[in-house]
């Protein structure tokens, strides 16, 4: 063997060992939901409402590893393509484990990096969960915190006249939710302020796209979520309490130390983590943040980035100056199927979303997605691109993770992304659930070799050139040329405004902007 070849296995070996003999998830085929071993009837008809007929491979994969033989006894760490359906993965089992239980508490946890992501993952329990009897919150700040408390905690009911003692009130306050989907600001809001919110009853932690959540310490919620679910009976060790600055009487937990399952020392019953993202990372100080339990881990084929199977990669190679034209040139000929561009920063989102607009009768809709803009606003676009009033959707890279919206027929990469990380989450905004779809980068001259290699890493050697015949950009020139007028004077009155009232900037706060960026 070539010594390249050596060296290049050598880069793919993951350095932990149990990441070394994972269980292929390659290996597993759809299964009909009739023929699913121990699936509560109840479940399965909510799927079949949901219009799903089977699991996907990463789903029955799951499922052998929590309610199957597995039966939730390590901790699963899974990397799957992006549209593969890793939410359901999750969020089925928990669910289905949940379903006898016989009091109310916060028993599952999931954590997502944006508020849209964490939304969405929410519709996925809330199709599912009410059918076995159980309640879904969010915690994302989409409402004041006072509606979210009302959503989350259950307060006792007083009768009139009669007082109580506030302590013993505290002792009553019960969460409304067994499960909720929180991002990290929130969820630190919650644990440090919110009365009654508790994380002493959770047995299931997922951390959805685990490699972005790991990059950034949002506020430690990690560290703090690990060391409460940690904590042990007060009894056990006494003096627990002073373990956190902030620990207040709703915090503590009674997690109690036990022998389970040859583990000793750990407290039980242990809490069950789940990790996810379709670019785990393989870095052992990174995995080392989660304190996984006799971790397995579950990946698709033999390579570390996966692209979707039906997934068309192109390229499309042209002069910088000319970028704009050959865009427009290949938007009028996908003829206004649903498209996603991408952008290398928020800044370029913006202009490059002003001139497409600027270029007359473009006959679809365009709008920008990108962390200059309010959350609202941002909500409300997204609202209408999956609607389908809008077909084409101008956007950082604040798209890239996890978001799932249906129809989406076509991305293009106005600018090649630099990682190919960047490109699997990019790509991976279509061709999900089995469905085809295209991928375009724009490329300079000079930028195609760095791009073949890119697409190397995912396993990807075929990127033909998409073709747009020369007339129809050229036909762009006047047009490309007015609106570029009107770009320059919008650029200018934003530059004036922006110096009498502050930038954009200053509506959206640094943290948010830095984490919408990627
Ligand atoms: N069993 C199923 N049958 C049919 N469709 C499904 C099934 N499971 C999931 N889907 C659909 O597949 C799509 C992708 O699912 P999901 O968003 O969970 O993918 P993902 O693996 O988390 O992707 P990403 O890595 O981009 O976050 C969704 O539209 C979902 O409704």
């Amino acid at each position: 063997m070539e010594e390249s070849t050596i060296a290049k296995q050598n880069k793919n070996v993951p350095v932990l060992p149990w990441m070394r003999s994972p269980v292929d998830v390659s290996k597993f085929e759809e299964c009909l939901l009739d023929i699913l071993p121990c699936l509560d009837p109840r479940l399965k008809m909510a799927l079949q409402n949901m219009g799903f007929k089977t699991l996907f491979p990463v789903q029955l994969a799951v499922w052998q590893e929590t309610i199957g033989p597995g039966a939730f006894e390590r901790d699963l760490c899974i990397n799957s393509p992006t549209g593969s359906g890793k939410t359901l993965a999750y969020a089925l089992p928990i669910v289905q484990m949940l379903s006898t239980r016989a009091v109310k508490h916060l028993r599952a946890l999931v954590v997502l990096p944006t508020r849209d992501l964490a939304l969405q993952v929410k519709q996925v329990f809330a199709a599912i969960a009410p059918a076995v009897g159980l309640s879904v919150g969010l915690a994302v700040g989409q409402s004041s915190i006072a509606d979210e408390i009302s959503e989350l905690i259950k307060k006792p009911e007083h009768e009139a006249g009669i007082c109580y003692d506030p302590q013993d009130v505290l002792q009553e306050l019960q969460s409304s939710v067994d499960i909720l989907v929180a991002t990290p600001g929130r969820l630190m809001d919650h644990i440090t302020t919110t009365k009654g919110f508790t994380l002493e009853h959770l047995c299931y932690l997922v951390v959805d796209e685990t490699d972005r959540m790991l990059r950034e310490a949002y506020q430690s919620w990690l560290p703090t979520v690990l060391k409460l679910t940690r904590i042990y009976d007060e009894n056990l060790m006494p003096g627990v309490n002073n373990f956190l600055p902030f620990a207040s009487g709703s915090l503590k937990t009674i997690r109690r130390c036990g022998v389970e399952r040859g583990f000793k020392g750990k407290s039980y019953p242990r809490l069950v983590k789940m990790v996810l993202s379709a670019t785990l990372t393989q870095d052992p100080s990174k995995l080392a943040q989660l304190d996984l339990h006799h971790p397995l881990f579950l990946t698709t084929g033999q390579g570390r980035y996966q692209l979707p199977e039906k997934l068309e990669s192109y390229k499309l190679i042209c002069a910088s100056k000319l970028k704009p034209l050959y865009l427009v040139a290949v938007l009028q000929h996908l003829g206004g199927e649903k498209c996603i561009v991408f952008t290398s920063s928020v800044e370029s989102t913006h202009r490059l979303c002003t001139l497409l607009n600027f270029f007359g009768d473009l006959k679809v809709k365009i709008k920008e997605y990108s962390g200059l803009q309010r959350q609202s606003v941002r909500s409300k676009t997204l609202k209408a691109f999956r609607e389908g009033e809008i077909q084409v959707l101008v956007s950082s890279d604040a798209m890239t993770r996890g978001m799932d919206i249906e129809g989406v027929r076509n991305i293009i990469n106005y600018d090649m992304p630099a990682y190919v990380k960047t490109y699997v989450h990019r790509a991976g905004r279509t061709a999900r659930a089995g469905q085809t779809g295209r991928c375009i980068t724009l490329l300079r001259v000079h930028e195609v070799k760095r791009f073949k290699k890119l697409l190397q890493k995912a396993d990807n050697d075929s990127c033909p050139s998409y073709s747009i015949p020369s007339s129809s950009v050229e036909s762009l020139h006047p047009f490309y040329l007015s609106a570029l007028e009107k770009l320059k004077e919008t650029v200018q009155s934003e530059t004036s405004r922006k110096a009498k009232v502050g930038p954009k900037f200053s509506r959206v706060s640094k943290g948010e902007k830095k984490s919408l960026e990627e």
